[in-house]
């Protein structure tokens, strides 16, 4: 069948309506407009041309990088578009670049950090990009207060850094703060006295992470004037007497909040990326398996290709909808702070650090499935995985290594636990832990297979499970005389309580998106199935934790099973319209394994003879190593 819509059978089945469920996943009828006018203006500009970046020099890519980073400012200018627009226009350029930390960390450390004077001072600058700033924290060795390493934009471009340092007044070490740092002239780019600045080198994968510059930078008798450092939190006057605001010093990391949050979401966009991918190409694909002379099995219909596909549909959607509520979070801490209200900041810390070690872990493990997903196929640079992989996976260390986060949300499970003894009720995501008692003894009541579809059911036999293991690993920690001690030793029971509570979040959250009204036929039913699919595929898979904590029986087990094949099968008609609902473009999606039409075989055919391999029939160094060997053969054959 050439040309046409080869996948129009698949999109004839569905049970749903698909542009309702478009609006549901853009998160409002608004953002989905947004989304779909700026994703193809993307599209449809050959400047944003990707499809080479594999086969480019690391010189030739980043200049590339550069010129799409100018060009795309010129159209923000041109159209006149506002924040929203022209941040979703950033994310359909699909590139990473500078430009990605000055708006998504530089900004944002000085709007949370700095006082309104100095907000004043530099945000216009930063908004009219008269200066390109970056975020620099992280150091080549810890606390090694000698270079510091990483940060993205630092190499080659940014012009200004928020530079994090420890403040010593007086001979008083007063820890780490941040301080705006102008590295490089405004006139020729040319590194400021004292300022040593470079990238730090090729990264992971070919294109991929490697458009982005980051750096090294090393100061040498560098004065930072004083009213540079940011002083929301804390202050040294003239003098130089320090000071603190009456504000919690945990705001000094406020940024990573933030940007962990977003983190979150793009999980979502990510993985739905490369699930679209899987999902059509596993329609397109046959094998084997036909009866009586019809056509063979598409490969998604086999079992083993649906479990492995299918739970990572619904974790994209799960991912979406968790992405949206901390979303919500973070916009509700931001302002209780703005009110001096900073009672939920520790909340917010932990479930945006544990959610984005979660989602960016999932996420990676998830590309590389459907990498596996796609056969050998997917291993070609034209099926778009391998740049996604290699770009994406990174968000498992950077803005904190997943198990340091981990850890981070195991202390606050562990001080929420403690303080329920002084009467202190848990509130947010922790509210089930004021019910330990309770969940400490509940017997699940499931019977039968259908009574897994209950969220009820779902939720206890969640939260028991977090509630047991925080349990006792505090039970646990309480046994050493020195808790520091105590939690190094059983930091791996700690992560995965951690993780436990973690994904409850994610289900619960989930549970609670099917409690609003949504509007579209069958949309709200398609999300109950597949709400059920990424619950009981975490329980599935995790089924040692709910067994071992007694939270659930081996028969409850299996009966849970037996139920997500159920869901797999309801699911099997709607997989290709559940996908179409991302409404991505096929420039963004970079795959022709996963092209809108699905005519994927002469795509791949004709793409293979645009690699510049193929440039000559007989390659560059046919004459040179090849041909004298053959005529060496030849010789000791006629020997
Ligand atoms: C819209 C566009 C978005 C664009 C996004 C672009 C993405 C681009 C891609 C990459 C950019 C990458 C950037 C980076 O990686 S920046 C560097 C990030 N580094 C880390 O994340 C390091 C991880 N470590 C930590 O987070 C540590 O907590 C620490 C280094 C910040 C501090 O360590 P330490 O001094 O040892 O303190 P503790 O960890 O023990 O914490 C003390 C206390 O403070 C609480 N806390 C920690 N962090 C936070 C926080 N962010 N907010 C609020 N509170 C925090 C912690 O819970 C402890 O509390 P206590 O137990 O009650 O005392
Ligand atoms: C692509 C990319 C972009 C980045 N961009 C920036 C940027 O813009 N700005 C910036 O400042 N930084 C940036 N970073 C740095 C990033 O934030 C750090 O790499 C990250 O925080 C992890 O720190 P680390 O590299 O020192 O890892 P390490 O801390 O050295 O981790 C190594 C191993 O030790 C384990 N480990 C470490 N500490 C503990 C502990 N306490 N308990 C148990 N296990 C532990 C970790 O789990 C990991 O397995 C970037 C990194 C990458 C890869």
């Amino acid at each position: 069948m050439e040309g046409g819509d080869h996948l129009a059978h698949e999109r004839k089945k569905a049970q749903f309506d698909v542009e309702a469920m478009k609006i549901v996943w853009a998160g409002s009828r608004h953002a989905f407009e947004v989304s779909d006018r700026i994703s193809k203006l993307v599209a449809s500009d050959p400047a944003f041309r990707k499809d080479n970046r594999p086969m480019l020099s690391r010189k030739e890519l980043f200049k590339n990088t550069l010129r799409k980073a100018a060009y795309a400012w010129k159209r923000i200018i041109e159209l006149r578009l506002s924040e929203e627009e022209a941040s979703k226009l950033r994310f359909y350029v699909d590139e990473p670049a500078f430009t990605d930390l000055h708006w998504g960390m530089f900004l944002p450390a000085i709007k949370g950090q700095g006082t309104e004077e100095q907000q004043q001072k530099w945000l216009p600058l930063a908004y009219k990009m008269q200066i390109i700033g970056c975020y620099a924290q992280t150091e080549l060795g810890h606390g090694s207060n000698s270079s510091k390493w990483w940060p993205g934009g630092l190499g080659k471009i940014s012009t200004h850094a928020v530079v994090y340092a420890r403040l010593i007044t007086d001979g008083q070490d007063h820890g780490v703060h941040g301080f705006i740092v102008q590295l490089r002239s405004l006139d020729d780019h040319s590194p400021l006295p004292g300022i040593t600045v470079g990238d730090i080198g090729m990264k992971f994968g070919n294109g991929a992470y490697n458009t982005m510059d980051n750096g090294v930078l090393r100061f040498d008798h560098v004065r930072i004037p004083r009213d540079q450092m940011l002083m929301k939190v804390s202050q040294v006057s003239r003098e130089g007497k320090y000071s603190q605001s009456n504000v919690p010093r945990q705001l000094v990391y406020g940024t990573m909040v933030f940007v962990r949050q977003t983190i979150v979401a793009d999980a979502s966009c990510a993985l739905s990326r490369a699930v679209c991918i899987a999902t059509r190409y596993s329609a397109v694909r046959r094998q084997f398996g036909s009866q009586n002379g019809g056509p063979e099995t598409q490969v998604i219909d086999y079992k083993t290709q649906q479990s492995r596909l299918f739970p990572l549909l619904a974790s994209a959607y799960a991912f979406r909808f968790v992405g949206e509520w901390l979303k919500w979070l973070y916009t509700d801490v931001t302002q209780r702070l703005q009110a001096n209200d900073f009672s939920t900041l520790p909340e917010a810390h932990a479930c945006t650090a544990g959610l984005k070690s979660l989602t960016t872990a999932a996420t990676a493990d998830g590309i590389e499935e459907c990498r596996k997903l796609c056969g050998g196929h997917g291993y070609l640079c034209s099926s778009g995985l391998p740049e996604l992989f290699a770009v994406y996976v990174p968000a498992c260390t950077y803005e904190g290594d997943n198990t340091v986060l981990l850890l981070q949300v195991a202390r606050f499970l562990v001080k929420t636990l403690s303080q329920l003894g002084s009467g202190k009720q848990p509130v947010g995501t922790t509210a089930y832990m004021g019910q330990v008692e309770h969940l400490m003894q509940c017997h699940c009541n499931v019977q039968k297979a259908e009574d897994w579809l209950k969220p009820a059911v779902i939720l206890e036999a969640f939260e028991a499970r977090s509630a047991r293991m925080s349990v006792a690993c505090a039970k646990n920690l309480s046994k050493f005389t020195n808790p520091e001690e105590g939690f190094a030793e059983l930091s791996g029971d700690l992560v995965e309580a951690a993780i436990a509570h973690c994904q409850l979040i994610i289900v619960s959250k989930f549970i609670e998106k099917l409690q609003q009204d949504i509007p579209g036929k069958g949309v709200k039913q398609q999300l109950g199935v597949l709400c059920n699919i990424y619950a009981l595929f975490l329980l599935h898979k995790h089924q040692g934790d709910f067994l071992s904590t007694g939270c659930i029986t081996p028969k409850q087990a299996y009966l849970a099973n037996e139920q997500l094949r159920a869901l797999y099968s309801q699911a099997r008609p709607n997989a290709i319209a559940l996908v179409d609902a991302f409404n991505y473009t096929d420039h963004y999606l970079g795959s022709i394994l996963g092209c809108y039409d699905g005519n994927v075989y002469p795509k791949l055919y004709e793409a293979a003879w645009k690699d510049p391999l193929n440039d000559s029939v007989v390659p560059d160094g046919y004459r040179e190593y090849i041909w004298p060997m053959l005529k060496q053969q030849l010789r000791t054959a006629r020997l």
